[in-house]
């Protein structure tokens, strides 16, 4: 199929970052090649060729590279890696007529069947037939050039490539928020303060909840939480401690150090970010009759939980799995700066050093919060300067 216009030239090969079952991490030319770009051999009706520009590295991409599996999505060949991205578009089907080349995007990464009664009832993140890009066997964006549906383009007009990248991230939070049923003034726990609790946070801010505790074992992350939202109050979770004696610290934490008794102000809502059973569990324990504990973390296959607590305090037990119909949401709230996600992304690297920055981002001594690779110096320069770095 012939493609419209190019709108640059591509001086550049593609080129992606693979892990494999050997767990190996390497970069090295994908497809589609910039011979198959120019011509548009290979591009799809309604889809559009992008020039990916920013891409975060997710905890499942070192995942996927450290341990070769994420439950049952297991990596069996090479793979290409990356799912958080935004670019620009440099050139469309015949038949698209949403997009056109340079217009900037955000990647929604994933590629639905549109008929199972998920996606007919709205809920497409549980497709039955979903292609979820770096979700094995479905090859990821952290490429310089990839083919991509048109309707999974999100128009991001003059926001940056890097605000574009952290769309994905900020969607996860946004179904969690909205299925979990935050309202305005409930007191929230938040657990784990990696980039999914830290933009849960920056979230349920915006929408209102107070107090919010957020609890991590890592001191830093903490400081970086209180960086982001002043107000927040924070629980440093020791190892060793049962869940119930953590509920008590959190407890005592929202009420400013006044105790944990029958009185104490207790959270509503608990939104748990870690996916680790103690942290589920003091979850549990914490919040009030009639709460609930909204899992957005992911973990082991099974977990021992408190079931008689949640029984005895009619707590609701809730999860989620990725989102739908997230991405204008999440573009309206960060162009209008209800959500500021720059301060997160603490690394910048080009394509060409993807190691560097898969090794940044799986060190925790690096602090890195969200390390994020751009398809040139350039871009990292402009996005550096764009965070007065
Ligand atoms: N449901 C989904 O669709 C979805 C999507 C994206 C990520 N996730 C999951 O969300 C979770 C968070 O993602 P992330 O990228 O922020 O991961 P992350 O690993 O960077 O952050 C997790 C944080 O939890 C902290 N932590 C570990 N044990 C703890 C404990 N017992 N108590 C309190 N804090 C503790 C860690 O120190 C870390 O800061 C992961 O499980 C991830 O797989 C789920
Ligand atoms: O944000 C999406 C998540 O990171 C993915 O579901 C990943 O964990 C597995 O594919």
């Amino acid at each position: 199929m012939a493609s419209a216009t190019v709108v640059k030239t591509l001086a550049k090969k593609n080129i992606g970052v693979f892990t494999n079952p050997k767990h190996d991490l390497w970069v090295a030319e994908a497809t589609p090649s910039v011979e198959d770009v120019k011509s548009g051999k290979g591009l799809k009706p309604g889809e559009v060729t992008i020039e990916v520009r920013s891409t975060g590295i997710c905890g499942s991409d070192v995942h996927f590279w450290h341990a070769g599996c994420i439950g049952p999505m297991i990596v069996t060949g090479d793979h290409i890696l990356g799912h958080e991205s935004s670019g620009q578009v440099i050139a469309v089907a015949p038949d698209v007529t949403s997009l056109k080349p340079g217009d900037r995007v955000a990647i929604e990464p994933n590629i639905i069947c549109n008929a199972c009664e998920p996606c007919l009832t709205g809920r497409y993140n549980g497709c039955e037939r979903v292609q979820f890009l770096s979700t094995p066997p479905v090859d990821g964006l952290l490429r310089r050039y990839v083919n991509h549906p048109a309707i999974w383009c999100h128009k991001i007009g003059n926001m940056s490539y890097e605000d574009g990248a952290m769309l994905e991230p900020l969607s996860v939070a946004l179904a969690g928020i909205e299925r979990s049923g935050l309202r305005l003034g409930d007191p929230l726990l938040i657990t784990g303060a990696g980039p999914i609790g830290l933009i849960t946070l920056l979230s349920a801010h915006a929408a209102g909840a107070t107090p919010i505790v957020i609890t991590d074992i890592d001191e830093g992350r903490l400081k970086f939480a209180k960086s982001l939202v002043p107000g927040v109050r924070t629980y440093k979770v020791e190892i060793g401690l049962s869940p119930e004696q953590t509920a008590d610290g959190i407890i005592n934490t929202m009420n400013d150090g006044q105790g944990s008794g029958p009185e104490a102000l207790r959270p509503r809502l608990a939104l748990e970010c870690t996916g680790v059973e103690s942290s589920v569990a003091s979850a549990i324990w914490s919040v009030k009759f009639g709460g609930k504990v909204f899992v957005i973390g992911v973990g082991k296959n099974e977990m021992k939980i408190p079931f008689m607590r949640l029984s005895t305090m009619e707590i609701d037990l809730q999860y989620q799995y990725r989102y739908s119909n997230t991405w204008p949401r999440a573009i309206r709230l960060v162009k209008n700066g209800l959500i500021d996600l720059k301060k997160l992304v603490t690394h910048r690297f080009v394509l060409e050093d993807a190691l560097k920055a898969f090794d940044t981002a799986s060190n925790p001594k690096t602090g890195a919060i969200k390390v994020q690779i751009m398809s040139s110096e350039e871009d990292v320069k402009v996005a550096s300067v764009l965070n007065g770095v």
